[in-house]
């Protein structure tokens, strides 16, 4: 329902611009930007709309891809009025990370205003400047990094529990679990418990809740990416699209995080080792001398979009990755022999165990190249350059089709199959330096460059635990004979189009 309505909106929408843009067009002469010099390559497209059509299709990177396989992996497009470099295999990434990672390093998506969901004070669409730099070093110092991993270890491994015993609960009922829905509760009672929640219990309801409101928000992201997108043209009719929607989850984002926060100025932890991130935040923002002077807000939406970047990525890849393993029986077989060996048979897997289950490893690697969650990384060029002779103008919109990239035959053999073996010969092969590194172009889960990934470490633990705990303590019935992995892009994100459920049946435990 609520996709048909977004459908007839946009098409209404649609209907609106286009007398505004032929009113442009007939008046006024479009840029021509080339100076004379050779734009990349473009396919056929419509009048006035160019290729927004490829944009619209709901699976916006299988659209790209075929594109590129029609036309070749560098191309130029025009979404109505915006120009877009499309990207799509390892040699093209490798050329435009190595020569011009600077001068991509914003996204090109103007934040969306006072929201705290991808707005103003956020840093995910912030330029690239001292504001990000800042916020990107506090989040890594005090969360990501492998140091600040290490100390909340503890915190996850009592997530790990109880979701184990949570499976266990519903495998004893016979009871059917929709594993995207168990993973997200475990991914946001980590985030939540690492970043501003030691002292909460989960009787506080506050990690439900995040986990509400960042399903909420994941919900809106097309419509914020294209309420983004076409701000300028539109705010000249004065039309805010979805403006009501995107403001009321980011005023119970606000209410909920102002509780936090004054709950946390309330009892200041006095010793560093109990202080989480928001204890941290809060001392930045008191302090005059700080590098750099951050407000609530900045600290609010540090938090909404850690949860955005952090839990629906890696559940729908934990989702994506459940439902091979569970297609391919041989994998599950090997998985359980290794973890058996490794871990044996009388514990829970934990997160120390995983450097040592170096096929559980490649079988996530595996299920992020073929499924990764979010398909296509959104940069903008700030400045004309030249890329393989041709011209690129400045302020040219980039899309990177990661997607595309990691299943592009010529950097991958057998690329629509699930072999996580090709991980293992990965790791094991050498080269020269800068051939390994174009051969790492080919592998763009978690992006790269200076706006690259900042969770990815987490990520692996959060995926190898959760899939480790899956595959050790339960097997599991499935209704039919093979899982359904038909793809849809919910809100941007690479989702299964029919949800994975199945029963958990204990083989293991209890523990
Ligand atoms: C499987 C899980 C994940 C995947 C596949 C993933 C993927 C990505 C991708 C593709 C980008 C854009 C990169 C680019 O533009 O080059 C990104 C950015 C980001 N990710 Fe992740 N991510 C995951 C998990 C996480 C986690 C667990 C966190 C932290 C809790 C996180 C935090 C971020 C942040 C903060 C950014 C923005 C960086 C910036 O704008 O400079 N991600 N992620």
């Amino acid at each position: 329902m609520a996709a048909v309505v977004f459908e007839n909106c946009f098409i209404l929408f649609l209907i609106c611009i286009f007398s505004l843009l032929c009113y442009s067009f007939i008046f006024k002469k479009p840029k021509n930007s080339r100076r004379g010099r050779d734009l990349p390559p473009s396919p056929p497209s419509l009048p006035i709309v160019g290729h927004l059509h490829l944009l619209l299709s709901t699976l916006t990177h299988k659209s790209l891809q075929k594109i590129s396989s029609k036309y070749g992996s560098l191309l130029h497009l025009r979404f109505l009025n915006v120009p877009i470099i499309l990207v799509s295999s390892a040699s093209m990434a490798y050329e435009i990370f190595k020569a011009h990672d600077l001068n991509i390093s914003d996204r090109g998506v103007s934040a969306n205003g006072e929201s705290l969901v991808f707005g103003s004070s956020g840093f995910l669409f912030a330029p690239y400047g001292d504001y990000l730099k800042f916020m990107k070093k506090l989040a890594v110092t005090k969360l990501l990094r492998p140091q600040a991993l290490e100390q909340a270890q503890g915190v996850r491994a009592v997530e790990l529990e109880r979701f184990y015993a949570n499976l266990l609960e519903k495998a004893k009922k016979k009871e059917s679990v929709e594993i995207g829905m168990e993973v997200m509760k475990l991914t946001s009672n980590m985030i939540f418990r690492m970043s501003m929640g030691r002292r909460y219990s989960e009787e506080s309801g506050y990690a439900e809740r995040v986990m509400e409101l960042t399903t909420k928000s994941f919900n809106l992201t097309k419509k914020i990416f294209f309420a983004n997108m076409l701000r300028t043209t539109l705010g000249k009719l004065g039309i805010s699209l979805f403006r009501k929607e995107i403001m009321g989850v980011s005023c119970e984002y606000d209410q909920l995080l102002e509780r936090i926060l004054v709950e946390h100025e309330e009892t200041l932890a006095e010793d560093d080792q109990d202080k989480d991130m928001m204890d941290f935040l809060l001392e930045v923002c008191g302090d005059e001398k700080a590098e750099y002077k951050i407000t609530r807000d900045h600290i609010k939406s540090l938090f909404v979009e850690v949860f955005l970047g952090g839990t629906d990525p890696s559940t729908r890849a934990t989702e994506w990755t459940m439902a091979e393993i569970l297609n391919n029986h041989k994998i599950l077989e090997k998985m359980r022999q290794e973890i058996d060996t490794v871990v044996g048979k009388a514990r829970l897997i934990q997160e120390s165990d995983l450097p040592n289950l170096p096929y559980l490893q490649a079988v996530v690697k595996e299920g992020l190249r073929m499924y990764p969650p979010i398909p296509l990384v959104l940069r903008e060029f700030q400045e004309s350059c030249e890329i393989k002779g041709y011209y690129v103008p400045e302020k040219t919109g980039l899309v990177v089709n990661v997607y595309g990239v990691m299943r592009d035959p010529d950097s991958w053999e057998d690329p629509d199959e699930f072999k996580p073996e090709r991980f293992l010969d990965y790791a094991s092969r050498s080269g020269q330096e800068e051939q390994m590194r174009e051969q790492g172009m080919k592998y763009l889960p978690f992006g790269a460059g200076r706006r690259g990934c900042l969770g990815s470490n987490l990520a692996s633990i959060l995926q190898g635990t959760a899939i480790g705990t899956m595959v050790q303590c339960f097997d599991w019935r499935v209704k039919g004979d093979k899982i359904n992995m038909e793809e849809t892009l919910g809100g941007l994100i690479l989702t299964m189009a029919t949800p994975l459920e199945c029963t958990p049946v204990p083989r293991l435990g209890p523990f």
